[in-house]
């Protein structure tokens, strides 16, 4: 039987003085790769903030790897890409990747594995900044695989990635999840949509659809998956 790595239910969240989440429920099952998708500012991050154990005034309940969220014992059993760089810039590949085997207790030996999982052995003595966007993204996703992670929380991992970047990626997600790993994506390009496993669609903090890419297609009557989104849109406005 499938485990689940993740369990939110009823999850609220507020920042500043706005209800951001209202009420959120879904199970994330282990070896799948789950897409998290919605417009900007549906609140995907806020809800990846909140499963990783970052994020402030959460209420209801999340459960990681039958662990509270940010238990202090998921340390390097949860891996973690923001959007934002988390590398240093003046610091080779292999030196940043030495510096977070060290701060997270990996041994160094993992440091090689993961360089070569992201596909930047030729770029290994290169400083991070003298290297591309993509090559840039792929040392930070390097960080978060380090120690090897049963859940990895990736916000917007292909942002700006060319189509051939891309497609590598996605098969380095699967590869992931069938090594056992639970993944979760989030994305606000639909056309991603069919490279997962599941999809959690979200809109104005809520969650309008837990389903498989083709569950969604079939209930909605369409083959495209921005349509789909638009249906269930038009239905639920329809039903209030
Ligand atoms: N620091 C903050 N303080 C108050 N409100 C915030 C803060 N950060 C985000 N928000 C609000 O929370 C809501 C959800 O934002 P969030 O960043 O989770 O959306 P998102 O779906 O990840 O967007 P994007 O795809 O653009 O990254 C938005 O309405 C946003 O304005």
């Amino acid at each position: 039987m499938m485990k689940n790595s993740v369990s939110c239910r009823d999850v609220v969240v507020v920042r500043g003085e706005q209800e951001v989440l209202h009420g959120i429920g879904f199970d994330l099952r282990t070896g799948t790769v789950t897409g998290l998708l919605g417009p900007s500012g549906c609140g995907k991050t806020t809800l990846i903030r909140a499963i990783v154990g970052l994020q402030a005034q959460v209420t209801g309940d999340v459960s990681v790897l039958g662990l509270p969220a940010g238990a202090p014992k998921l340390r390097g059993r949860v891996g973690y890409v923001t959007q934002e760089p988390s590398v240093y810039g003046d610091l080779t590949v292999t030196e940043n990747l030495r510096f977070f085997a060290a701060v997270l207790g990996v041994p160094v030996s993992d440091v090689a594995q993961v360089i070569e999982t992201v596909d930047l052995v030729s770029h290994a003595d290169v400083r991070v900044d003298r290297l591309s966007g993509g090559q840039r993204s792929r040392v930070s996703l390097a960080v978060a695989l380090l120690g090897s992670p049963e859940l990895l929380v990736l916000d917007e991992p292909t942002v700006g990635l060319d189509p051939v970047l891309r497609r590598d990626l996605w098969e380095l997600f699967h590869r992931l999840a069938d090594n056992g790993a639970a993944l979760l994506v989030s994305s606000h390009v639909m056309d991603e949509a069919s490279r997962c496993d599941r999809l959690l669609l979200m809109r104005e903090g809520e969650l309008l659809a837990d389903e498989t890419p083709d569950a969604l297609l079939t209930a909605a009557g369409t083959s495209d998956i921005e349509q789909a989104f638009l249906t269930l849109i038009e239905q639920k406005e329809a039903a209030r």
